[in-house]
């Protein structure tokens, strides 16, 4: 199975940095090959059209030179004057410069059909030997003319040449023109396309890279808001000492260092609050062990001492009242001495039992020495505890215990009497009521309020 890839910050990064980088690389590509094109564009235009209207121009100047001596030439004629030797010399100099030129044209047009893009130079070159043989054609007749052959007849025949010569000079420079022109075109549309393209590439990488970047930052920031709600979960559960929402931790969802740190710090929450629930539970027990009779589950003297005080300050600050039974068993050690210590503890059980079962939520059991018990009873008038104490009384009187058969139980009542009382009068009151009940004959209610 191919593995997922780990989308650790790095490998992020470094995709955004790469993504970017061949985008500037493809534009740099794109304007090298752009670049070159409208090089060789610009060349072709140097290389080729400068030159060859340079030519044109030269031919149309010679043109009009010859053209001008010529002329001076031929009124010569016409007037019957002799023209002189240097006269005729300037006219061939003229001849041979244009010569020249047409050799130089001719050839950078044959250059130009052989390399250059556009196929119009084909044209070029043939208006250019088109005009050479017009040339030649002047030439000729004008040398005849010199030579005094037929006058009248070359005279006509050289200007109407000439014309014709001149007007596809014309033509040939203005084909030129337009081919330099066209190409001029054709290099601002590629260095408009070049810029477009350009511009475009840029938008576009800007555009990603902004993005990524966006789309990292706005990742990375998640992930710390949702490690930083954990912390805070965390906490502020130890702060106000309650048990550590487990359930409510958020999850990071990403695969890089943070979704790493988020699972590592989900784990540690899961082992703290585990670890904290263990220890609640060793703290219950251990505070069960300490405040519990191990025999009979009811509290145990150590508790008993410590609720005897909390309850005392309670109806003291509630102004509620507060009732106390004392609960021994009637001759229990015979029940030892008869059946044995097991029945006896059995026994010591069920009458715990019957007395959970005689009173309310609110009121607490205590086994406060062997075969001794007390009761309080919080918000209890006096009447309601000794109607407690009756029942609880008669349920014991009326059980048949397992091997022992019937027992009984005296019990003595007290109340608490607020700000004169003590913690130790109030239990002493019991006990002594309690003493009462054993001495006018067991299996009784007391009740004692003063002493
Ligand atoms: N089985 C058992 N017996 C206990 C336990 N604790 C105390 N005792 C016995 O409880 C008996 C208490 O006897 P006494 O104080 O003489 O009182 P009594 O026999 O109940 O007589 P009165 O209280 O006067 O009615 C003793 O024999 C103790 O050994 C216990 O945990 N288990």
């Amino acid at each position: 199975m191919i593995k997922p890839i780990r989308w650790t910050i790095a490998k992020k990064v470094g995709g955004t940095v790469f993504i970017l980088l061949s985008i500037i690389f493809s534009l740099l590509i794109h304007s090298l090959i752009a670049l070159t094109e409208i090089e060789a564009e610009l060349n072709e235009i140097a290389a080729i059209d400068v030159p060859l209207t340079e030519y044109a121009n030269e031919i149309e100047i010679a043109q009009l030179e010859q053209r001008i001596l010529m002329d001076e030439f031929i009124h010569k004629k016409l007037a019957k004057k002799e023209h002189t030797k240097k006269e005729e010399q300037e006219i061939i100099q003229w001849q041979v410069r244009m010569n020249e030129q047409f050799e130089l044209a001719i050839k950078t047009s044959k250059s130009a059909v052989n390399t250059a893009s556009s196929s119009e130079f084909k044209d070029i070159l043939a208006t250019l030997n088109t005009l050479k043989k017009e040339h030649e054609i002047v030439n000729t007749l004008f040398n005849q003319l010199i030579n005094g052959e037929n006058i009248s007849v070359n005279l006509d025949a050289v200007i109407k040449q000439d014309e014709n010569f001149d007007r596809l000079a014309i033509d040939l420079i203005h084909g030129i023109e337009q081919i330099t022109k066209r190409k001029a075109n054709i290099v601002l549309e590629h260095e408009h396309q070049f810029a477009i393209i350009s511009y475009s590439l840029g938008i576009v990488g800007a555009i990603i890279g902004i993005s990524l970047a966006t789309l990292i930052i706005i990742s990375i920031k998640a992930s710390i808001n949702k490690i930083s709600y954990n912390i805070n979960l965390v906490s502020s559960a130890i702060k106000s000492n309650k048990d550590i929402p487990v359930g409510q931790v958020e999850k990071v969802k990403s695969t890089d260092e943070f979704g790493e740190l988020s699972h590592n710090l989900t784990n540690m929450i899961n082992e703290v609050s585990s670890d904290i629930d263990k220890r609640e539970k060793v703290s219950k027990e251990l505070n069960e062990l300490a405040t519990k009779d191990h025999l009979t589950q009811c509290f145990n003297r150590f508790k008993w001492d410590e609720s005897l005080k909390l309850e005392v300050a309670r109806s003291l600050n509630s102004h509620t009242p507060l009732s106390l039974i004392f609960l021994d068993i009637d001759h229990f050690k015979r029940i030892n001495d008869t059946y044995g210590h097991d029945v006896g503890d059995n026994t010591l059980i069920d009458v715990v039992n019957i007395a959970q079962q005689n009173i309310r939520q609110l009121d607490t059991l205590y086994r406060t020495g062997g075969e001794e018990f007390s009761i309080l009873l919080p918000n209890t008038k006096l009447t309601d505890a000794q109607f407690l104490s009756e029942r609880i009384r008669k349920s014991i009187a009326e059980f048949d215990f397992k091997t022992v058969g019937h027992i009984t139980i005296s019990l003595g009542v007290t109340l608490f009497k607020g700000k004169e009382d003590t913690e130790l009068a109030f239990s002493k009151r019991a006990d002594t009521a309690l003493y009462q009940a054993k001495e006018s004959g067991r299996n009784k209610v007391s009740t004692i309020l003063e002493l």
